[in-house]
């Protein structure tokens, strides 16, 4: 915990690296995974339980907030932190993607957004200054510039044009984002899966100089294959000393073959969203718990897991609450899904340090089965 916001590179194995996120609301282990938090709540969890999984950092989401209860009456409150009872770092995002992905958009200008309320209708609009402004009131410590995210597949041209609005916009973000210390403010790179555009977009960014560096535009529809493409260039495009955000990334071979290639920060909904449908996450693969062959099992999810369902529970009794849909079916196996993906993030923490990702990783694939376990 310190006043001021920095980035403490430890150790480096291959493009893997680790290392520590210092703000003055708390320390940041990278490389780092993001619950997500959207309309001030990760779903189905305890902000104490969220904590109690190992996660240094939540995200939460400018569209959802300003639209409800609004960023004003938060700040009223006394900001995010303090509403959600959260006191840990808090990043959140800018609200232009959400915009594409969730409201009837009105129309896109060089200005920035008109939309719909995707919960009541309502007209809104929001631009760089805008996104900036509630950020701020929420009180936001990770605060991400306001860009376009262009849905894949998309031409070329529509893509360089994408970005090179985005690139004017992260340069009014800068500018309304003004002198925060201890608050953070991210770029984020655009430029679709071609290199030559990410490499403007990079440089785009650097020269104007930001606290870390985001890879936007990903996760959107593309593939694996073809993000860990973009992966294998694009955070070498960015500034080694500045820590390196994945937005929206994924599941767990996403999430290690991105660290891999030098990521140090993810966010992404599935833990929690899957959590909730009956998908857990385990070491040896995915098990849907509404399956029926899960009715009669005793054993833990998983037994090498030290969550409370797996320490508490049985598939059995899991299968019966989903299956019943009681509110702790979607409590238990969030708590799992976010507990696994920390044991993810921890194991790769310790094996960069040691120099053993490969041997790790190898580990990590060796034994997970395909489909339900
Ligand atoms: C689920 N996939 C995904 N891709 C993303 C890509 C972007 C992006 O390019 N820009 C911004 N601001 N947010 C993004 C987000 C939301 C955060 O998870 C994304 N989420």
């Amino acid at each position: 915990m310190t006043a001021t916001f920095s980035f403490d590179l430890k150790a480096t194995d291959g493009k893997a690296r680790t290392g520590v996120i210092n703000t003055p609301r708390g320390d940041i282990r990278t490389p780092a995974f993001m619950p997500v938090g959207t309309a001030a709540t990760v779903k189905a969890m305890m902000p104490e339980s969220v904590a109690a999984t190992g996660a240094d950092i939540l995200l939460g989401n400018t569209y959802h907030l300003m639209l409800r209860p609004t960023a004003e009456r938060i700040d009223r409150l006394g900001g995010l932190h303090q509403f959600m009872n959260w006191d840990k770092p808090i990043l959140t995002d800018s609200g232009g993607f959400q915009v594409m992905s969730l409201s009837d958009l009105r129309k896109l200008t060089e200005e920035g957004v008109t939309f719909k309320s995707h919960i009541d209708g309502s007209r809104h609009h929001l631009t760089p200054e805008r996104s900036m402004e509630i950020q701020k009131l929420l009180g936001s410590d990770i605060v991400m510039c306001f860009d376009e995210c262009p849905a894949l597949p998309a031409d070329r041209k529509r893509i360089q044009e994408s970005m090179e609005l985005s690139m004017r916009w992260a340069q009014r973000s800068r500018d309304a984002f003004g002198d925060r210390p201890g608050h953070a403010l991210f770029g984020i790179q655009q430029g679709g899966l071609e290199e030559d555009l990410r490499g403007r977009s990079a440089e785009a960014l650097r020269a104007i100089e930001f606290d870390g560096y985001a890879v936007g535009g990903l996760a959107v529809g593309e593939g694996q294959e073809a993000m860990f493409k973009v992966l294998d260039f694009a955070p070498d495009q960015l500034p080694v000393d500045k820590p390196r955000y994945l937005m929206g990334v994924g599941k767990p071979d996403d999430i290690v073959g991105a660290v891999k290639r030098g990521i140090d920060m993810m966010d992404c909904v599935l833990p929690s969203r899957s959590g909730r449908t009956g998908q857990a996450f385990t070491r040896r693969g995915v098990v849907n718990i509404k399956n029926a062959r899960h009715a009669d099992d005793p054993r833990p999810l998983d037994a090498e897991c030290t969550c409370p369902a797996c320490s508490n529970y049985s598939r059995a009794y899991l299968h019966h609450v989903f299956r019943a849909q009681e509110m702790i079916s979607g409590m238990l196996l969030t708590w799992h899904n976010l507990h696994y993906f920390q044991e993810i993030m921890a194991g790769m923490r310790t094996a960069i340090a040691a120099g053993a990702f490969a041997d790790w990783e190898a580990d990590f694939h060796a034994g997970r089965a395909k489909g339900d376990i």
